[in-house]
């Protein structure tokens, strides 16, 4: 569904991608691990049309997505959840949700959506009315993913949801992934916790320096020494 072919993309004059190709097939979950400063954001910040390309393509159900500003990729169903939520905090849980899916016409439609949002988190049902910024780390990151969804993505893109959540919301969180992908919804998570991420993911990508070091199955990485050696750190350990 999507596909990144040999996309070069940076900041400046340096460049933080070089030739990353990946794909995320219909439905699927695929992962992206790295250490700090690997490269995650950055790919996800491209596929959204956030950053220019500089070099490579993009394309999404065989359409070129390389130029498209990012209303247009959202519209093609690509949608991005940022690192750091990112939620309006001075807003409710409800509004936030609105705000998610403004690009679309359909009420119905809208309202569908989020009680699918709630079906998937009724922490955030029970909250509706409750400012954003008094929601706790792991309810801002559900209403994050929430938001997102309010949108009816086809792919979901995530930066690091595990990121200063407790371990068993992080559970929770990602289990709630497998939902929405059963759903359809293709999901590419960006992660610094491997473990974690393997558990769930279809097929993962190693990122090391902008650079596609690794790839294969979830299973098969999660078993292959060298990513337990480099990637399983104490955070890791500790789930
Ligand atoms: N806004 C920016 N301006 C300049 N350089 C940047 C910017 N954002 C990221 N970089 C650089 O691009 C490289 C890749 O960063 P990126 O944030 O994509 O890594 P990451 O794998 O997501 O790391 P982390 O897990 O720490 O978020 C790094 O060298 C970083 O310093």
């Amino acid at each position: 569904m999507l596909e990144l072919d040999r996309v070069i993309s940076g900041y400046g004059s340096s460049r933080a991608l070089h030739e990353v190709s990946l794909t995320v097939p219909r439905g699927s979950l695929v992962t992206v691990l790295g250490a700090n400063g690997a490269g995650k954001s950055t790919l996800l910040r491209v596929a959204s049309g956030l950053l220019p390309i500089w070099g490579g393509d993009i394309k999404m159900d065989g359409r070129w997505m390389t130029r498209k500003s990012t209303r247009e990729i959202v519209r093609a169903g690509v949608v991005h959840c940022p690192e750091g939520r990112q939620i309006f905090s001075q807003l409710t849980v409800y509004e936030n949700l609105q705000m998610g899916g403004y690009l679309r016409d359909d009420r119905k439609a809208a309202k569908r959506s989020m009680d699918q949002v709630f079906s998937y988190f009724p922490r955030l049902k029970e909250r509706v009315k409750q400012r954003a910024g008094t929601l706790s780390g792991g309810e801002q990151q559900m209403l994050a993913i929430g938001r997102s969804l309010m949108a009816s993505p086809r792919l979901l893109m995530l930066d690091e949801p595990s990121l200063g959540i407790a371990p068993k919301l992080v559970q929770e969180i990602l289990g709630i992934l497998g939902f929405i992908q059963e759903e359809g919804t293709a999901v590419l998570l960006v992660e610094q916790n491997a473990r974690l991420a393997l558990q769930h993911a279809d097929y993962a990508y190693v990122l090391d320096l902008g650079r596609v070091v690794m790839e294969g199955a979830g299973s098969t990485l999660a078993k292959d020494s060298r990513i337990e050696e480099r990637y399983f750190g104490a955070r890791d350990t500790a789930m």
